[in-house]
């Protein structure tokens, strides 16, 4: 059974990585992350141009069927991250960016090309959680915009995360605007914005931020995901890759994630509740189930969801 994967032409031996966000955002936990078996590659906390806190606390909350998270985007800031890439890398690693302008995002993207930096990189177009920002990705002329004006000086590898979509159109409208440009991927989904939960015994939110209200993950998100794995692979031109995000707590999922069409796939909620130890459970999980159906590697069966 051979589960290796292709990161932009380099071969990883495992198609997991880490959702952005998790377990990735100091030097410790991309080093943690550097010497966790089974994943394949690793994704660093979205970098904005400065370091940021983030929202106060509490603003990640563990659920029955997820989690629900307010972060804020807190970060130790572009130059940290590039640093990082540069220097420190050991495992093949995504440079996640996002911007609270898209002037900020010009500007990031504009050093990024000067730089010394030839790796893949992830703008982070979905953050659900900068109080009075709105997600960009659902604003389909804004977004197209940013990336006409990106693509007319970046010329290195560079992919979008997306926020899910539920309407058949919006698919359409977004693929539309992504297949015009060279991007390498996209990583659908981001969190679902905007979940609330609620503490019946002290009648109160649990996350701190913007009332409560905050981004989800985990189990409860597994339907969208596939959904939006599906629809923009569906979409999408060959030369874009997809990776899959969202609800992912077993190898099963992880096999669904691909029959859908992901090329890899990230685990987020699921760290946070099992370790990076999950890597070594869903790497087994899904090779028994590849063994049980007779496949020997993850092209055999991607992509190859049937219909009715
Ligand atoms: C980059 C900010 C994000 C955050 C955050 O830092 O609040 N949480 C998410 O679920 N998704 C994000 O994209």
């Amino acid at each position: 059974i051979d589960l290796s994967a292709d990161l932009f032409g380099q071969t990883l031996t495992s198609p997991l990585l880490n959702a952005s966000g998790v377990h990735c955002q100091t030097k410790e936990e991309l080093n943690d992350l550097a010497n966790t078996s089974n994943l394949g590659a690793m994704v660093t906390k979205s970098a904005t141009l400065q370091a940021r806190e983030g929202n106060p606390n509490p603003r990640y909350y563990d659920l029955e069927n997820g989690s629900i998270n307010s972060m804020g985007l807190p970060n130790l800031g572009y130059d940290f991250y590039l640093d990082y890439v540069l220097q420190e890398q050991t495992k093949p690693t995504i440079l996640s960016v996002a911007a609270l302008s898209a002037a900020d995002a010009i500007t990031l993207l504009k050093d990024l090309q000067a730089s010394d930096y030839q790796g893949p990189t992830e703008l982070n177009l979905s953050c659900p959680n900068i109080v009075g920002e709105p997600q960009l990705a659902y604003d389909f002329e804004a977004t197209d915009r940013v990336l006409n004006e990106v693509f007319s000086f970046y010329t290195k590898p560079l992919g979008v995360k997306l926020p899910p979509y539920f309407d058949l159109v919006h698919f359409d409208k977004i693929a539309a605007v992504l297949n015009k440009y060279p991007l390498t991927h996209v990583n659908t989904i981001n969190s679902i914005g905007n979940g609330l939960w609620v503490d019946i015994d002290q009648e109160q939110v649990v996350t701190k931020a913007k009332g409560g209200f905050g981004g989800l993950g985990g189990t409860m998100v597994l339907p969208t995901a596939l959904a939006n794995v599906r629809a923009l692979r569906q979409r999408l031109n060959d030369s874009i890759k997809v990776l899959g995000t969202g609800g992912v707590t077993s190898g099963e999922d992880v096999f669904a994630h691909i029959l859908c069409g992901a090329d890899l796939v990230s685990v987020g909620t699921q760290v946070m509740k099992e370790g990076l130890g999950v890597y070594d459970r869903l790497a087994e999980e899904l090779k028994a189930i590849m063994a049980e159906k007779g496949y020997q590697t993850l092209a055999d069966f991607r992509g190859k969801l049937k219909e009715l």
